[in-house]
């Protein structure tokens, strides 16, 4: 048996670090939300108890080191399974880029092997087992937007933000989110306001939604990225109504209301960068699986 389960991108309209906790993780507060650029995930049915990992894309790690893996044997273990499964990852979404393209792979896989097999466990349940994988995975079992506090796994689940197109410009240079967090001082930095962003979001009012990006860890990265500061002021040169980096980067997004204006933002940044996209927000929530 064999099945297909998307994995899509996030960003994040604003990220908040509210303090160092004890076990060396962050506290958070952040307004995530899902866009259309995705992994495919095909799972197959292994009957020798073995997982493996197939990927054409030369950065992600074949082995035990893929969150989707981890994903796997966690179940594997969890709940006894006698099977295995060959896990086939066709990425879209580029590596180590703040659009958590690996959490969001583990996530797709804990939603399709609940239905390969058969473990009938909630979204909750498996959102929960996410978040021994990594902090974003308890987001990309939902999908959709979501208010995400605590080390990011405590989600709330928010409606759809205003509808407008997402230009993503990817730079050739992968960020370590370790490396990030690691660099940030607490002391210094400008709260966005997460409040205002959730009530945009709920107003459905576009303007405010976008007058209230931000990103704590911004500073950070364009400090050790300073083409990530560039690639910024490009897309706000060629008309996007407001830019932020994703994440702890490195790929910045733009939000272009009119589909008039969106062309121009994209051919503007293939100039500067390797890996750009113009897609839609998704906003609504995944299927189970
Ligand atoms: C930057 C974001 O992607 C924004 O959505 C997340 O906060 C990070 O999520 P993630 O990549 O799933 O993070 P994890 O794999 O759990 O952690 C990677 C590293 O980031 C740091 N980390 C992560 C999350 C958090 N709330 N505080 C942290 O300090 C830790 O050093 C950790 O070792
Ligand atoms: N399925 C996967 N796809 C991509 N990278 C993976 C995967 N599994 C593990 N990795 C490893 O994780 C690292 C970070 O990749 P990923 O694309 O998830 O970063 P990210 O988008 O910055 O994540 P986040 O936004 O959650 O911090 C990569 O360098 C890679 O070695």
């Amino acid at each position: 048996m064999k099945m297909m389960v998307k994995a899509p991108a996030k960003i994040n309209l604003s990220l908040d670090v509210l303090g160092k906790r004890p076990d060396g993780f962050h506290e958070v507060e952040m307004v995530m939300t899902t866009v259309d650029l995705a992994d495919r995930i095909e799972l197959e049915l292994v009957k020798n108890g073995a997982i493996h990992i197939l990927s054409q894309d030369r950065f992600v790690p074949g082995d035990h080191r893929n969150l989707a893996y981890k994903a796997a044997d966690l179940l594997k273990e969890r709940f006894k399974v006698k099977e295995g499964v060959a896990i086939t990852i066709q990425k879209q979404i580029p590596v180590a880029a703040g659009l958590a393209g690996g959490s969001s792979d583990a996530a797709a896989t804990l939603r399709g092997l609940n239905t390969l097999w058969n473990l009938e466990l909630s979204l909750e349940e498996l959102a929960e087992i996410g978040a021994e994988i990594g902090s974003d995975v308890s987001f990309c079992v939902y999908g959709g937007t979501a208010l995400a506090t605590g080390r990011g796994e405590i989600i709330q689940e928010l409606p759809c933000p205003p509808k407008c197109w997402v230009i993503l410009a990817k730079p050739s240079i992968g960020v370590s989110t370790a490396d990030v967090y690691r660099s940030l001082k607490t002391d210094r930095i400008v709260h966005p306001d997460t409040k205002a962003m959730v009530q945009a979001i709920h107003d459905q009012n576009y303007k405010e939604m976008c007058a209230n990006l931000g990103n704590a860890l911004e500073d950070v990265t364009l400090k050790m990225h300073p083409e990530v500061a560039h690639i910024k002021d490009q897309m706000e040169r060629f008309g996007a109504d407001a830019v932020l980096m994703s994440g702890s980067g490195p790929t910045v997004f733009g939000l272009v209301e009119y589909e008039s204006k969106v062309q121009r933002v994209y051919n503007g940044l293939r100039g500067f960068c390797d890996q750009v996209f113009a897609v839609r927000l998704l906003g609504e929530r995944n299927p189970l699986a």
